[in-house]
């Protein structure tokens, strides 16, 4: 693939839903050994599908999101992030980054129960191994976060959730209950912050890498506490017993499974493009969650 951004100086390696790496090249014009760039777009996904439509600085505003939440962080686990010093094509959405060795494992934690981790439940009154008490419904909040990892599945395959058996076979016991404690710190200190600010964060996905020269411990890496790899619900709106609107998405779905888009979800074809309304009410939220969480002006 072309440097589909043609940002000279980096080679693109890989593209998510929404998201880009590159890899920056050296003056001699190979790339840099211990240095990424991770570019955020205005891609949005909804029901499994990249939509047509760009929302609008999305990809700023969960950047600076993702950086403060690293920031506020700090104090419970070191981070990969290097620089904004970026290309002017990707300016305020893109981070230069340490290049980690990241385990080959998604860190899930979930403080409320929904998706995947509601049907678990529901089938064996446990996630990943963890009993829980009985009675939960959709949304229900967790005594506290429960750590559900899954396997990096590969592009256009389902992940798969891991028992802690398999997290110790795959990066040892030691790295698993670090990982473990890591990750329901991370949604539990998010939560905090984010409680008083009228959003829940039900759950979050994390990705931990070690240095490459394997010294040091544990790094946090890709996003954090975005809308994007967490689900943001309105606590105001909190009802367990149903599913939870979307605090950034909502307007998304309701549209896209409205008359009104002529699209449905079962029919396997791609979503039309969105009305521009709803690409404000959706750009206008993810400011809203910006703002709210940290105190500054976008
Ligand atoms: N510091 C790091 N060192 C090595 N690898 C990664 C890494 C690889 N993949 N991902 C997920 C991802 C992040 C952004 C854009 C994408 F397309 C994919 C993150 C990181 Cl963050």
């Amino acid at each position: 693939m072309t440097n589909p951004l043609g940002l000279e100086g980096f080679q693109h390696v890989y593209s998510g839903k929404v998201r880009d790496l590159y890899a920056p090249l050296g003056p001699d014009g190979a790339p840099v050994p211990d240095r990424l760039m991770l570019v955020a777009s205005d891609r949005i996904s909804a029901y499994d599908w990249v939509l047509d439509t760009p929302i609008p600085d999305k990809g700023a505003v969960l950047t600076r999101l993702s950086l403060w939440w690293f920031d506020q962080l700090a104090d419970l686990v070191p981070n990969h992030v290097v620089s904004t010093d970026v290309p002017a094509a990707v300016a305020g959405r893109a981070v230069i980054v340490r290049r980690l060795e990241m385990l080959k494992l998604e860190a899930i934690a979930r403080a409320y129960l929904t998706g995947g981790g509601l049907e678990e439940y529901r089938a064996k009154g446990s996630v990943c191994g963890v009993p829980l008490p009985e009675g939960l419904e959709d949304g229900s909040r967790l005594p506290e976060p429960v750590f559900t990892p899954t396997t990096k599945a590969p592009v256009g395959e389902h992940d798969l959730p891991m028992s802690p058996a398999e997290v110790e076979e795959l990066v040892g016991a030691d790295v698993a209950a670090e990982v473990s404690r890591l990750t329901r710190a991370i949604l539990a200190r998010g939560n905090e912050i984010a409680a008083e600010r009228g959003i829940l964060i039900a759950d979050t996905k994390v990705e931990f890498g070690r240095a490459a020269d394997g010294s040091g411990g544990l790094v946090l890496g890709d996003e954090v506490l975005t809308p994007d790899s967490s689900r943001f619900w309105p606590a105001a709106a909190w009802q367990p017993g149903r599913s939870q609107p979307s605090y950034d998405k909502q307007f998304v779905r309701d549209w896209l499974t409205s008359p009104e888009s002529g699209w449905s979800r079962s029919s396997g074809e791609a979503p039309p493009p969105l009305p521009e309304r709803v690409v404000e009410q959706t750009r206008a939220k993810y400011v809203e969650a910006y703002e709210l969480l940290t105190g500054e002006t976008f």
